[in-house]
C-alpha cells in the first residue's frame, strides 16, 4: 500500500447514534492532513478509528505502519518522572537503560525540553508537560502522528511557539500527520490539505489542497493568500451550520 491511510466507505455508530457515514479519503505518506469541523460532527471519532482504538462499523480503514497519538490533555502518569514516561514508551525495544536515556535526552533536545527528566510533570507548566507528551509520541519514530486538538489547552504564545517547533520537525523529520483541531490558522499552517466534515452523520464534505504559504509564522499571519483562505474555509463552516 503507498498510501499511510486509506479510508473506504467508513462507517462507525456509538451503539445507535450513526457518526460516521461513507467517510472516504487517503493519506500519502509524509503528509500532513487537517480535519475541521463542527464541535461534535465525529472528528476525534475519526482519529480514534484510524489509531484502531475503534473498530469501524461499515467500510475499511487501512493504516500503513505504526501510529501514535497525542491528546489535548498530556496524559503524562503522575507518579513518573518525565524521563520515565517516555521512558515506558519504549518498554517493548530491546534497549539497554543508557541507550534509552540517550534518545530521550536527544529528542528532548530537538523538542527544546530543558533539563526536565528527573522532574515529575505536575512541577512543570501546561506547555512543558504537552512537550513532554509530544517526545512520548514521538519517541518510537512512528510512520503516523495523530494530534486531537493537542495544543488546545495551553496559553496563546506557547500554543504559538509549539505550532511553529513541530513545524520545525516536520522539516527534518516529514512523518505522516493528521490534526484534528478548531484552529483554521493551526491546520494551514502545520498541513498539506484540510479535509471539512459535515455535520452528522459525518462525511467528507470538502478537501482544500493549500500549497504555496509561508513556511515561517511571522510572514505566514500576514500573508493575504492566507487570509483569503481563511474566509474560504469559514464560509464553508458557516455553510455548514446552516
Ligand atoms: N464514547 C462515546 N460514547 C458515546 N458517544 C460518544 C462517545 N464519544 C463521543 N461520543 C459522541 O459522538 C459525537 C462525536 O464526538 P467526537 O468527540 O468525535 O466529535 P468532535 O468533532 O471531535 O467534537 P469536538 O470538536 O467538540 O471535540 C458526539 O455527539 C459525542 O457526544
Amino acid at each position: 500500500m503507498e498510501n499511510c491511510i486509506e479510508a473506504s466507505d467508513l462507517g462507525f455508530a456509538y451503539s445507535t447514534q450513526l457518526i460516521l457515514a461513507n467517510v472516504n479519503f487517503a493519506l500519502k505518506k509524509s503528509e500532513s492532513l487537517a480535519i475541521l469541523g463542527q464541535s461534535g460532527c465525529g472528528k476525534s471519532t475519526l482519529l480514534r478509528l484510524i489509531h484502531q482504538l475503534l473498530t469501524p462499523d461499515d467500510g475499511s480503514i487501512h493504516i500503513n505502519g505504526q501510529s501514535s497519538i497525542l491528546f489535548q490533555d498530556d496524559r503524562l502518569l503522575p507518579w513518573k518522572t518525565c524521563m520515565d514516561n517516555v521512558r515506558l514508551a519504549l518498554a517493548r525495544r530491546s534497549l539497554t537503560g543508557s541507550a534509552q536515556t540517550e534518545q530521550i535526552t536527544c529528542l528532548f533536545k530537538k523538542l527544546q525540553i530543558p533539563e526536565v527528566s528527573n522532574q515529575y510533570p505536575h512541577t512543570l507548566s501546561g506547555g512543558m508537560r504537552q512537550r513532554v507528551a509530544l517526545a512520548r509520541a514521538l519517541i518510537n519514530q512512528p510512520d503516523l502522528l495523530l494530534l486531537d486538538e493537542p495544543f488546545a489547552a495551553v496559553d496563546h504564545f506557547t500554543r504559538q511557539a509549539l505550532i511553529v517547533e513541530l513545524h520545525q520537525l516536520r522539516q527534518t523529520n516529514p512523518v505522516s500527520m493528521v490534526l484534528v483541531t478548531h484552529n483554521i490558522d493551526e491546520a494551514l499552517f502545520l498541513s498539506d490539505r484540510i479535509l471539512i466534515l459535515g455535520n452528522t452523520p459525518t462525511s467528507v464534505q470538502y478537501s482544500v489542497e493549500i500549497p504555496g504559504l509561508p513556511t515561517d509564522w511571522q510572514n505566514f499571519y500576514q500573508s493575504k493568500k492566507v487570509a483569503s483562505i481563511k474566509v474560504d474555509i469559514l464560509s464553508i463552516l458557516d455553510t455548514l451550520q446552516q
